[in-house]
Parts: C-alpha cells; sequence; structure tokens
C-alpha cells in the first residue's frame, strides 16, 4: 500500500513545540496522514503553544498531560533540557500506562541508550531515535532511524509511514546517526546559505533580488533532481554543463580557490563533532 493512502488513527504528542515539531506534524497533516485534532503539544511557553492551539491541536505546559493522552509521544526539546523534560513528564505521567506509547526522540547527539536510561522509570519503554530535517514541511524530508531495544515491527513500520509520506526514512545503524544529522539534519541551513550567496551573486550582476533568488533555489532544485532521477554521476552531470574554455569552468575554478569542497567536507565534520557534545551523557 503506498503511505500516501494511509490514515493514522493514533494520537500523536509532542514534548516541545518547536521548529522540528511543526515540521514533523505539518508534514503528515499536509499529506493527510492525520489531522491537528490527533496533536497533543507540551512548550515551555504559551507563545510557541499558539500556533498550535490556532491549529485545532490540544496544547499545555504541562508535559505529563501529552504522555498521558497521546499514543506516540514526540521527544522534541533541545538536548540539554531533555533530563528536565523527561522529569516534569514524570511527575503526572502513570509509567504503568506506558506500555501501549512509542516514544520517538529526534534530539540531535542524544543516544538510544540516554534516553532509555532517562525513561527507566517507564518499564520496557519503547524508544525509536530518528534523525528527520525541516523539509519535511514540504514534503521532501530527509530522515533516518534506528529502534531502541525495545521497539517493535509495528514500531518500525509506524516511523516509516510518518517519515516516508514526508520524504525519504532509512534505516541507519546508530554509529551514524550524526554523521546524517550533519549532512541531512543540518545540510538545508547549509543550501540557505548557498542560495542566499548564489542570490547575491545575481544581485550584484544586476538580476532583481527576489527574482534572483527563485532562480537561485531553482536551479538548486533543479539540479538536485537531476542528481536523483537520472541517477547519473555528479562528475559527468557536471560535464554535461562545462564547455571547455566556456563560462563555467572559469566559475568552478573560482570555487576552487575558495575551496567550496573542502569547506562543506569541514562543515559536516564540525556539525558531527558538536552533536558528539550534545545531550546527556549516559
Ligand atoms: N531544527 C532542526 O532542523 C532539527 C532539530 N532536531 C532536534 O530537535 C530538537 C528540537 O529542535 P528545534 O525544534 O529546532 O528547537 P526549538 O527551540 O525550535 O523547539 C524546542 C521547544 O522545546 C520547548 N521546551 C523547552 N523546554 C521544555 C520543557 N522543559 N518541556 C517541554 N518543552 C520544552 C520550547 O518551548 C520549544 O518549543 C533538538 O533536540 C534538535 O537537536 C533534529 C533534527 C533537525
Ligand atoms: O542544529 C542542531 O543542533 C539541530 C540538529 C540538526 C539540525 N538542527
Amino acid at each position: 500500500m503506498s503511505v500516501n493512502s494511509v490514515k493514522l488513527h493514533q494520537k500523536f504528542g509532542f514534548i516541545g513545540g518547536g521548529n522540528i515539531a511543526r515540521a514533523i506534524c505539518e508534514g503528515m497533516v499536509r499529506k493527510k496522514l492525520i489531522s491537528f485534532s490527533q496533536v497533543y503539544v507540551s512548550s515551555a511557553t504559551h507563545t510557541t503553544l499558539e500556533y498550535w492551539k490556532d491549529q485545532g491541536a490540544f496544547t499545555t505546559t504541562i508535559n505529563g498531560k501529552v504522555a498521558d493522552e497521546a499514543d506516540v509521544i514526540f521527544l522534541a526539546v533541545k538536548p540539554h533540557i531533555i533530563a528536565e523534560a523527561i522529569a516534569q513528564l514524570l511527575q503526572t505521567f502513570t509509567p504503568d500506562r506506558a506500555a501501549n506509547k512509542l516514544f520517538i526522540s529526534v534530539l540531535a547527539g542524544t543516544t538510544l541508550a540516554a534516553i532509555e536510561n532517562i525513561l527507566q522509570e517507564v518499564h520496557g519503554a519503547r524508544v525509536m531515535r530518528v534523525m528527520p530535517n525541516t523539509p519535511l514541511l514540504v514534503g521532501e524530508g530527509c530522515s533516518v532511524y534506528c529502534p531502541g531495544q525495545h521497539a517493535t515491527e509495528y514500531d518500525i513500520n509506524l516511523v516509516k509511514t510518518i517519515f516516508q509520506v514526508s520524504g525519504v526514512c532509512e534505516l541507519v545503524p546508530e554509529s551514524l546517526i550524526s554523521s546524517v544529522g550533519a549532512l541531512a539534519g543540518s545540510g538545508p541551513a547549509f543550501i540557505y546559505l548557498i542560495i542566499e550567496a548564489l542570490s547575491d551573486g545575481g544581485v550584484k550582476l544586476g538580476i532583481p533580488r527576489k527574482t534572483s533568488t527563485m532562480f537561485a533555489a531553482q536551479t538548486v532544485l533543479g539540479a538536485a533532481k537531476m542528481v536523483l532521477e537520472t541517477g547519473r554521476h555528479t562528475g559527468i552531470l557536471k560535464e554535461e554543463v562545462t564547455s571547455p574554455g566556456g563560462t563555467t569552468i572559469a566559475g568552478i575554478h573560482e570555487l576552487e580557490k575558495g575551496r567550496l569542497r573542502s569547506t562543506l567536507m569541514d562543515a559536516l565534520d564540525a556539525a558531527a563533532k558538536r552533536a558528539g557534545e550534545l545531550g546527556p551523557k549516559k
């Protein structure tokens, strides 16, 4: 069955209602996998909750209320907050009701073992770890997952349904999650910088800003689709654009002088290294 034809009936909770929670939830809603009436969100401030309230979700500042109501509970707070957020959750949440609940952690740099350890009061807590990215919002997410020790086949299928409806979602060993986080989790920010720089270049050459940004984004989209849809090696695709003695090679020479490739590789190294510094240590 195509994931697009599925409608989920579970209740979905978000502990933390920030950027990634919105991307995950709106992605599902846009694809009609769920509606906001199935969504329960807790956040530290009422300001964050206004958006959710306007959409028709149940909102609260009490994490335990979300855990009590929802069948699937996304842990979507910043990594340094997680122990505190779960402690708050356990103040009102009845751990023996947890058997039917699935926790999905999207926290960077926070291992399954650390989450399972923080949730130890919830005996046999079913946990999945996912590294999503914000383009889930527009149906072009790139996510990876790995199951915790008590996760079931049902949990794996549910995670695949949730994240594949809004993009690609693949299983990886947990040792690779921070690497994928650097590439796909942080990657959109790197690409926005590149689009902005291309737009600046266009503006410098006289193209109006709005048009220049649109052309830059469409060019990135077109190049990405060429890679994905033709399946041809990026080197060959590059050759097809680069005429001997032409304009493109003149530009590529400048990019190589600016160490574009090496800089992007360094950016991924830095992001992956930073993930290792975040989150509670087991
Ligand atoms: N933003 C992104 O592109 C991605 C983020 N992530 C991970 O998702 C997590 C959340 O990131 P963002 O959504 O960007 O952060 P954010 O700052 O936008 O959202 C965090 C939310 O947590 C809430 N919060 C703070 N303390 C809380 C508490 N004690 N209990 C309940 N809620 C509390 C805040 O009010 C806020 O709504 C992080 O762990 C990050 O590593 C993972 C992949 C991509
Ligand atoms: O910047 C961060 O820490 C999060 C994780 C991946 C994307 N954003």
